[in-house]
Order: structure tokens, then sequence, then C-alpha cells
């Protein structure tokens, strides 16, 4: 192998050097896991050159079977991985070796900004750094690589300072060596028995083996494979340990947590396949990008095809890792054959069938289902919105905040507690449980004891007005339309209750409320009397099948509001003093300047905006008339 001598000399993104400056100076602890992220690129650089030659056939020529090799050189301290897989050409090695892609590493970086834990080893295994952890082993790394189906080799060299050579060179075959220049304090790697355990520990779900080259005492050469050398999902259950699995769950979604949730079967029938699928116990961090991308693998044979098949799985399921083989596809199948598969779509349903069916099991035990609902639940809630054909399994596995109890509550445990007389589900929406805990909308079900459902994620908006009904019973916002809590009778809060509060006479009320909207106008749809207040002395709410209160806030904060006309409603407490006051002085007639009311009406309305957590439309005009009510006051 020859080494050009006009290598040239390039720096790497700033973010690398920053990296690479965590990896050499602080990372003493799991040092091994340097061999793992290897052999998984190398495993990964296979299967990516076994899916090209599927088109390409003559990418493979004289390669032989793939495998991934490991070579000790205990007198030049160096170890070896080599890889026949798809290669990297210049750009290739100067865009994946020296700038940061990947959004596990981002985070990685992001994580350790914030938390100014600088060399904190334990993140390093929550994240792992790839490639760049060869670097906790050696003080220089060399790669010589070949692209597939291109003539020239490359040598790329860096001792993990801010900057790394790159040149040509005569690479033999197709594929990928990396060479470690171990550093002194990590010469236990030259031990044979260090790599071989290290490997058996961390790569023995690679599907290709890993072999370890060497020579015997005669100097004739030897080959050892580590590893079991089959795919992890095509081995029974009862054979794969817990371990393996969630080493090959490291492996498969580049995560560094462990697996919430494994899934592995097998399914017979008209279409066979296997699954091996994973619920992370941690967010990954792509979970709310626009493209809502799902992550499973699709084998065919155990062939990697690709872990872009739209088709897979649902959207709303992108939160779930793992692998789907079938020797029911076509292996010749292109990424645009697999849009709307009818093949696929089976195995879709049948995946989602399991999933759902083994989340519902483990929502039996509640605190550990709150781990996965507070990390995934947001995300799941979408297919209810999407998904009409498993709507109602849906629906029967999410969880709520509520206004009457503490932790998470689902629809049947509010259904079998809803009072004599209920006849909705009700809920509410809006960003923060506390807030909407104590908001004025509310008032009137606390008094009546009525429990009322807190929905704070904005996909809540979406789906809530697609679902009319949860097992026939209305589903219903305690700040739309009427309220329907006249009918309810609670013993308990009835016989505690104050007794009722004077209100002021209807005529009265219906002289104040002309007035408020004659003043307000197009600010507020209507005025009127609330039987939904019981200390506030003003509240807004939105008509049912109109848009909500929080939405058009939503809407308006992502600056889509285009200038809509205002769909709220303001209710009046006809039973506080500050209404019935303004009540009585509006029927005799005369009592407040139209001047003064459009002040009061003004403060109504803003303070009833507040309480939403707005600003007052104009915020300054509010601290004028705020301060003449209060110089009349004193
Ligand atoms: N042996 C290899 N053969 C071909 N390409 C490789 C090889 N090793 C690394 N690469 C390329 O370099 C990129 C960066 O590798 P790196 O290990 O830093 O991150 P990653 O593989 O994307 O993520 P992770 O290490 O978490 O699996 C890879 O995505 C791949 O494109």
């Amino acid at each position: 192998m020859t080494i050009e001598k006009t290598e040239e000399r390039l720096s790497f993104q700033a973010e690398v050097t920053k990296l690479l400056d965590i990896v050499v100076h602080s990372l003493y602890s799991d040092r091994q896991i340097f061999l793992r992220e290897l052999i998984s690129n190398a495993s990964d650089a296979c299967d990516k050159l076994r899916y090209e030659a599927l088109t390409n056939p003559g990418l493979r020529e004289d390669a032989g079977a793939f495998r991934i090799t490991l070579r000790v050189d205990a007198e030049a301290r160096t170890i070896e991985v080599a890889d026949n897989g798809i290669g990297m050409n210049r750009d290739e090695l100067i865009d994946n070796l020296g700038t940061i892609a990947r959004s596990g590493t981002e985070a990685f970086m992001q994580q350790l900004a914030a938390s100014d834990r600088k060399g904190d080893a334990s993140l390093i295994g929550q994240f792992g750094v790839g490639f760049y952890s060869s670097f906790m082993v050696a003080e220089r790394v060399e790669v010589f690589s070949r692209r597939a189906g291109e003539p020239q080799g490359w040598h790329w060299a860096s001792d993990g300072g801010g900057a790394f050579t790159i040149g040509e060179a005569e690479v033999a075959q197709p594929g990928t060596r990396i060479v470690l220049h171990l550093r002194e304090d990590a010469k236990e790697f030259l031990e044979t028995w260090r790599l071989t355990s290290t490997v058996k520990t961390y790569s023995d779900h690679i599907a290709i083996p890993v072999v370890l080259l060497g020579t015997d005492d005669e100097g004739q050469p030897t080959e050892e494979t580590l590893n079991a050398a089959s795919a992890l999902w095509t081995r029974p259950r009862s054979e794969i340990t817990d371990e393996q699995y969630k080493e090959f769950y490291h492996h498969v979604a580049h995560a560094f947590d462990d697996p919430w949730h494994t899934l592995h079967f097998k399914a017979e029938g008209a279409i066979e396949y296997t699954g091996l699928l994973f619920i992370p116990s941690q967010k990954p961090f792509d979970l709310f990008q626009p493209e809502r991308k799902t992550h499973v693998k699709l084998y065919v044979n155990r062939v990697f095809i690709t872990d872009d098949a739209p088709d897979v799985l649902p959207s709303y399921l992108r939160f779930v890792r793992g692998i789907v083989d079938s020797s029911d596809l076509p292996l010749n199948v292109s990424r645009e054959m697999l849009q709307h598969n009818p093949v696929l779509r089976k195995i879709q349903g049948g995946l989602v069938k399991r999933l759902l069916g083994d989340l519902k099991k483990r929502a039996e035990a509640a605190d550990d289902y709150a781990t996965f609902w507070e990390a995934f639940g947001p995300v799941l809630k979408e297919g209810i919105y999407e998904d009409f054909e498993r709507r109602s399994d849906l629906l029967e596995l999410a969880r709520f905040r509520s206004s009457t109890t503490e932790g998470w509550v689902s629809l049947a445990d509010y259904a079998a507690r809803m009072k004599t007389g209920q006849e909705a589900i009700y809920y509410i929406t809006g960003d923060d449980p506390e807030v909407l805990k104590r908001s004025p909308q509310l008032e009137g079900f606390r008094a009546k004891g009525v429990e009322v459902l807190l929905l704070t994620d904005p996909v809540d908006e979406f789906w809530i007005n697609a679902v009319p009904s949860y097992q026939d019973t209305p589903l219903k916002s305690a700040a739309a339309g009427a309220t329907g809590l006249e009918a309810v009778t609670d013993a308990e809060a009835e016989t505690e209750a104050a007794p009722k509060d004077e209100t002021a006479p209807a005529d009265q009320i219906e002289a104040l409320t002309t007035a408020l909207k004659a003043a307000l106008g197009d600010a507020v749809k209507e005025v009127r009397p609330s039987s939904r207040l019981k200390e506030s002395a003003v509240c807004l709410v939105s008509e049912e099948g109109d848009m909500s209160l929080h939405l058009e806030r939503m809407l308006k904060q992502a600056g889509q509001d285009m200038g809509r006309k205002s769909t709220r409603i303001m209710e009046v407490n006809p039973s506080h003093p500050l209404i019935k006051g303004m009540a009585a002085r509006a029927a005799a007639g005369g009592g407040d300047t139209a001047e003064h009311m459009a002040d009061l009406a003004q403060l109504l309305l803003d303070q009833a905006l507040i309480v939403e957590g707005e600003a007052p439309s104009d915020p300054v005009a509010f601290a004028r008339r705020l301060s003449a009510v209060m110089a009349g006051t004193v």
C-alpha cells in the first residue's frame, strides 16, 4: 500500500475539534466501546454495499463474502479494523470523518455545553461518538478507504488535534481499513483475550463475521471468527439474552439508552416476516422534526434494503426502532416500489397490531407505563387523529392530566367515576396543566366536583375535534358552548356548597351584556351570562364547533391568525358583586357614561385575556384605564 506524498491538510469542523478534545483528554472509562463503534460502522458499510449491488452487480465483482477483520500488531502497537463494504471516496471521507452530521453527536455536544459537565464520561455512554471514539485509545488514526466502483483509494489520518490529512493512496480492494496507533495507556487492547471478549460482549449480534487474523507459532496465518455471525433476529428468542437484545438495539437504533420494550416475533401465514422492534426509554432527538420519519430498517431475506421505507410503520410510531425482515418482498425491490406496496401495508398492519397489543399489556403497570407515556404519548396521540381504524385502541392507550387527580388518567378511569347526571367527558386545552387547573372556566366544574381532563400537547387540538365521543359518551370542551352542569348532582359537593349566591335579575344582566357587546364591538362574538363562573367576574369561552381559545392563540403565535374575526365569547358572572353593580347601573340607564362603560368593558376583556395567558390588546391603554378606575377608589 503506497501513500502519495501530496497529502492535503484540512481542519476539522469546529464542533469536531471540541468533541475530540473531550474524547482525547477526559474519557477513560468504557474505552472498549471504540471497537463496538468501528465494527458497527463496518457492518453498516457492508449492508450498504450489499444493497447497492442489487441494482449494480458490478460493484461486488471479485469481492469475497462480506466480513470484518481485526488484526493486532503488538510491536507496532496497532489494531486494524477492516471491512469490504461500500468504502468512502475523498469527499465522503472529508464529510463523514471531518464534520458532525449525526443528530446524536450534535445533541451530545449541546448537552455537554448546557450541563457544563465537561469531560463527563457518563454522557458519552449515553450518546456514543461513533468513529471519533477511536481517539479514546489511539494517539493517531489512519483510514485507508476505496469507494466500491471507483478506482482511486484514499488515505486519511489524524492525531485528534484540530486537523487531518487526506491524500491519494493505493488501496487494493474496495472497503475501509482503519489503523489505530494505540496510546501507551491503551496497550491492554493488544491482548487477544481483551479484543475477543469485547467483540463477544458488544458485537455478537452483528450478522457479518468478525474475524481475528493472526499467526500461529509456526508463523502460519490463523483466522478466528469471534461473533455468532448470524442475524440476531433469525435466532430463537430463547437463545438471545437481554444483553444481546440491548446491544443489537444500540447498533440498529444508533442509540445508547436501554430499550423500554422489546418485541421479537415471527409472523407466519399469508405473508411471512420477522420483526425485532424496540421502544426506547429516552426520546430520540428527531422526534418532532417536521418529516416525522419512521426508523424501522427493512430487510428482505436478511439483506438490508432501506431504513427509509415510508410504509413500514405509520408516523405516529416513529419512536419505534428495529428491523423487519420478510421473504415475501422481491429482493430487488426499489425504494420507489415500496411506496403503497400491498405486502408492506399488510406487514405494517401486523406490526401496529402487535405493538399496540404490547402497549396495552404494559399499560396495566401504571407507573412503568407513565414513563413511556411521558416520552412518547404526544406522538402516539397523532394516531388518534390519523388512524381511524385504530382510533379506539389508541384512545384506550391515551393518558391525560386531570383537574381532580394527580398523575395520569385514562378515559376508562374517567368514565368510571363520572357524577350522576354528568353526560359528557369534559376537557380543556391549554399550555400548562397547573394554570389550566385554576382557570375560571373550570370554577363551576370545581364546585360540582366534576373532573376535567387537561390537554396540554399541541396535537390535542387536532385529534380532539375528530373524536366526538368515547364509548358513546360525548367529549366536550369545558370552555365551549353551554356546560350542561345543571344536570349534574353531586351529593358531597352540594351539601358542602355555600348557599347559592344571589344573582342579578335577568333583565339587568341583559341590559349589561347588551351594553358590553356594544362597547366591545367585534373584539368578542357575544357577551352572555355564565353558568360556569363562581369566583371570577368574567371569562372567555368559545362556541361549540368553533376554534378553541388555545388553538386561536397557537395560530396567532405561529403568525397564522390571518386577521380572522374573533370567535371568543365573553361570559359574565351574574353573582359577582362587580357584575351585579354594573348590571344594576346599566338597567337604570345613564349610570355610566358611554365612555366609562367602554373603559370598564375593555378592562373586563383585558383581565379575561390576562387569565388566558395573553397580553391585553393595548397594554398602554390597559394601564391608563386601570389607573383611572383605581383613582376613583382612593
Ligand atoms: N467503515 C466504514 N465504511 C464506510 N463508511 C464509514 C465507515 N465508518 C464510518 N463511515 C461513514 O462515516 C460516518 C460517520 O461515522 P460515525 O461512526 O462517526 O457516525 P455514524 O456511524 O453515523 O453513527 P454511529 O457511530 O452512532 O452509528 C458514517 O455515517 C458513515 O457514512
